[in-house]
């Protein structure tokens, strides 16, 4: 994605970030203070050899070390804050986008099928983890490095340039470890993120797995996807663990070497026993964040990755933008020259369609497979914007009405019906925090599915998971009735409604549909079997996405039967040419 047009989810990030701006400014206070304090040590040192052990006074001794231990106890003191803040600085970053990031997630998820938008709050999780790592405090002292550096240069410059040089080297092991350990890690995530997905889908379709004889190659299909998660994340941690030993090893050597250097100044006498230990000791601290932030490089890698996975995610989802309050709509649905095209493909399923349904309506849709019935259901809910031509709802178009209203105004069955783990009460309240009972009942009384429900373990408080597996299909299509009436809908749009119902759930459907229209609401069926279009005033048939029929029921019907005669006729032997 350009750079440009991933501005606008960048610039939302950047400000979630800024909002900690004065912690960040604590955190550095703290860092510089702690620092300050990491003095402590080789300054003791410098005391410890070249005063107390030639003035060989014990007085001197305690009261120093009495000194240095209150120093230390302010020093840890400023280190715990300092994490404690950049704790809670990563905590503020996650809730002040969760919400932001969770939308754009669920936005993105029901239009397509979206690896980022897989990815999005684990991406979000991975940012706050390093603001709450050790490698972002790091980030507040690698400052302090030159300072300690040229701490050692005043020492003694040989020592310096043994100090910068090794500390140079460092730093080149951190980009070569960067530049190389980039690619291998983000393969191995997305390889595993890849297994993972595997053994979630077949987990979720177990039973068909099971009865069908598939484990075997199920298993084998999961496990060359696992394979390969395995062997990219070895690859990428046998790059991480080199580095990290590399720079180990070589800072242990550093230590010794600088004391060795120290040593040898010492014999010439151009340094104080002190002195050396002192340097060796600053040492340590000038290269520890370097080592640190080597160390934590896949928690920086995680993050580098989330961060520009979400400023793709955020640019193509934008917020959701303030509408004005429409008051609830009249149940009057214009559909004027609609042309949709399925997300990710390139070809146009409805082709400028045109109908109206007066309140007080019910329309049948009917159509050969694949004749885009469903493409209609998914735009007149708005859950597919159309490329062409507009859906108007009580002469407003669907955007402009706010999407979590148009939800309450619009019930949706799904050709597909998904319940979520809860109560049974819950699913049909559609997971409200605060849900009305008489308003569960009235839906599932309406949906003929209130005696059915009673008569579950604990009624409306049965637990039902997201597989559904206690539940037949007709008691999901049911419930999922119950859910699209729980709002008191103005529109009902019905994806093949009774698919799964015996003769008493379809009658219940029919009554449903009846006492909408009663009210003065408006249904939309899209149907297979006649039994569903039994209550509609008015009948639309579509074949490739176009509309080829649309007129009073009964004529509808008439007509189809007699192309349908005709067709035979002319196809029949000496038949009309
Ligand atoms: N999610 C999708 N992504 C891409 N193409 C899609 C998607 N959903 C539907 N299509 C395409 O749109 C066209 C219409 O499909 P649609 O599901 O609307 O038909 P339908 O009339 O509901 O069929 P059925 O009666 O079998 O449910 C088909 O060519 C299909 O391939």
């Amino acid at each position: 994605m350009q750079k440009t047009m991933i501005q606008s989810g960048s610039d939302e990030l950047r400000a979630a970030r800024q909002e900690s701006r004065r912690l960040y400014w604590a955190v550095a206070v703290f860092s510089f203070f702690a620092n300050l304090l990491m003095l402590t040590g080789p300054i003791y040192m410098l005391q410890i050899y070249d005063r107390v052990l030639g003035s060989r006074s014990v007085e001197t001794l305690v009261a120093l070390t009495v000194l240095v231990a209150f120093l230390f106890g302010i020093m840890g003191l400023m280190d715990y804050a300092r994490g404690r803040i950049m704790a809670r600085v990563g905590a503020r970053f996650q809730t002040r986008l969760d919400k932001r990031v969770f939308d754009a997630v669920v936005r993105k998820s029901a239009v397509q099928k979206d690896e980022r938008a897989e990815t999005g709050l684990a991406d979000l999780e991975s940012i706050q983890r390093l603001m709450s790592s050790q490698a972002l405090i790091a980030v507040f002292d690698i400052p302090w490095t030159p300072f300690f550096l040229a701490a050692i240069l005043i020492f003694h410059p040989w020592l310096g340039y043994l100090a910068i040089t090794g500390g140079a080297i460092l730093i080149l092991v951190t980009v070569i470890n960067q530049v190389t350990t980039r690619r291998p890690m983000a393969r191995a995530n997305t390889v595993s993120h890849q297994s993972q997905m595997i053994a979630n889908q077949l987990r979720e379709e177990a039973e068909m797995v099971q009865s069908m004889g598939m484990r075997d190659a199920a298993f084998q299909r999961w496990q060359k996807a696992r394979d390969a998660s395995l062997k990219e994340s070895i690859h990428a941690a046998d790059l991480g663990g080199t580095y990290s030993s590399i720079t180990k090893t070589f800072r242990l050597f550093l230590q010794s070497a600088i004391l060795g250097l120290g040593a040898y100044l010492v014999l010439q006498d151009e340094l104080t026993p002190g002195a050396m230990i002192a340097a060796s000791i600053l040492l340590g601290r000038a290269l520890a964040p370097i080592e640190l932030a080597i160390g934590q490089w896949p928690v920086v890698q995680r993050a580098v990755r989330g961060w520009s996975n979400l400023e793709i995610l955020l640019s193509e989802v934008r917020p959701e933008v303030e509408r004005t309050e429409l008051p609830k709509p009249e149940s009057r649905l214009d559909v004027v020259q609609l042309t949709v095209v399925p997300p990710g493909e390139a070809q146009a399923a409805l082709r400028v369609l045109s109908f109206s349904v007066q309140p007080g309506q019910a329309l049948g849709v009917i159509g050969p497979s694949g004749a885009g019935k469903s493409t209609l259901a998914k735009a007149l809910t708005g859950h597919w914007r159309p490329a062409g031509g507009k859906v108007r709802l009580a002469g407003a178009s669907l955007e402009q009405y706010e999407p979590e209203a148009l939800g309450h105004y619009i019930g949706y069955l799904p050709q597909r019906v998904q319940l979520f783990d809860g109560t049974i009460a819950e699913n049909i309240a559609r997971l409200s925090p605060d849900p009305d009972p008489k308003l569960i009942v009235s839906a599932a009384q309406k949906a003929d599915a209130h005696e059915m429900i009673l008569q579950m373990p604990d009624g409306y408080d049965t637990q039902i998971s997201a597989s559904s597996a206690r539940l037949s299909g007709g008691q999901i299509q049911r419930i999922g009735l119950a859910r699209a009436l729980y709002a008191d809908p103005i529109l009902l749009i019905l994806d093949e409604p009774n698919s799964n119902l015996d003769n008493s759930g379809s009658e219940a459907l029919n009554a449903a549909i009846r006492n909408m229209k009663a009210e003065g609401k408006s249904v939309i069926v899209m149907a297979h079997r006649p039994g569903a279009i039994q209550e509609c005033d008015t009948l639309m048939v579509l074949d490739n996405g176009v509309k080829v029929a649309f007129g009073p029921r009964d004529e509808v019907l008439r007509e189809r039967v007699l192309n349908a005669e005709q067709i035979q006729k002319s196809s029949a032997p000496g038949g009309v040419q």
